[in-house]
């Protein structure tokens, strides 16, 4: 996280003092958004309503706040999925705005890996082709993992193995796998080809606590090993202290204090 900018008071440095940085070297802010408001269609009062927020390649981001202080909805901004009324959003030096709709989707498969709570795995597809999905979209996925694995199936059958997912499920029908595996393919899918961005909105919250802690071990290695910067949008707490900084979006989102008055 940038420490250039005055406005990000909510990101608690939890764990910085046993992960020094050399701040004379600054990393490349990834994600930059600057006086964004954003209602719903529909909605006549903001969803959102951020003055700044920065990320820098390969931060961990915990999303914490509320039901309803707009995570989920900060996250499509973030994708491009929707565009803000006012303000910029900027990714890997790309000003989403100025993109067409179209370009905005080739834009966000070739450079951010997205992990929903509900995994939005293919179910007529085998595990190996929903983890390949993105290399079908996108050939600067398919490039960078082919940079990893000699073929596209050696890289994803090594990714479904750093997950945890043996060779021995890899012919099942994705609708047989029980939930925690259907979530680390969905994982090995977001991580395929190294995207530079992974977001991950509460993808822990259908796993008891124990699978919760060795998910996110897997995720939070998976994104140092390919330098990704990581978004995990999460309600449990708990979690928030294994990440580098903490974003309370109800104390950042100028909507929602406006809603808590
Ligand atoms: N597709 C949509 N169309 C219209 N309104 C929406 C849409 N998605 C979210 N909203 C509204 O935006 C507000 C913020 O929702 P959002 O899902 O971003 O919150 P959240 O913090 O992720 O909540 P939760 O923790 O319950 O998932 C809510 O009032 C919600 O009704």
């Amino acid at each position: 996280m940038s420490e250039n900018f005055g406005s990000l008071g909510n990101l608690d440095n939890l764990t910085d003092r046993d992960n020094p940085r050399d701040l004379s070297s600054p990393r490349e802010v990834v994600i930059a958004v600057e006086n964004v408001s954003f209602s719903w269609p529909g909605q006549s009062t903001p969803t959102l309503q951020l003055d700044a927020l920065n990320v820098e390649r390969q931060d961990q981001i915990f999303i914490a706040g509320p039901s309803g202080s707009g995570k989920s909805t900060l996250l499509a901004l973030i994708g491009g999925i929707v565009v803000p009324q006012t303000g910029t959003i900027t990714i890997l030096g790309s000003e989403l705005h100025s993109l067409s709709a179209s370009s905005r989707d080739q834009f966000r498969v070739d450079h951010i890996g997205f992990i929903f709570q509900q995994f939005n795995l293919i179910p007529y597809l085998s595990i190996l082709d929903n983890v390949l999905l993105p290399c079908h979209f996108s050939r600067y996925r398919r490039q960078r993992a082919l940079a990893q694995g000699a073929t596209l199936r050696l890289a994803a059958e090594s990714l479904l193995v750093s997950l945890d997912l043996a060779p021995l499920l890899w012919p099942k029908p994705v609708t047989q796998l029980s939930i925690g595996q259907q979530q680390r393919v969905a994982a090995a899918r977001a991580l395929i080809g190294q995207p530079e961005i992974i977001v991950a909105d509460e993808p822990t919250s259908a796993l008891d606590a124990d699978r919760q802690q060795r998910f996110l071990d897997l995720i939070q290695r998976e994104c140092e090993q390919a330098h990704s910067t990581l978004l995990f949008v999460s309600h449990d707490e708990r979690l928030a202290a294994r990440f580098s900084h903490r974003l309370a979006l109800n104390e950042l989102n100028h909507a929602a204090q406006l809603e808590d008055q």
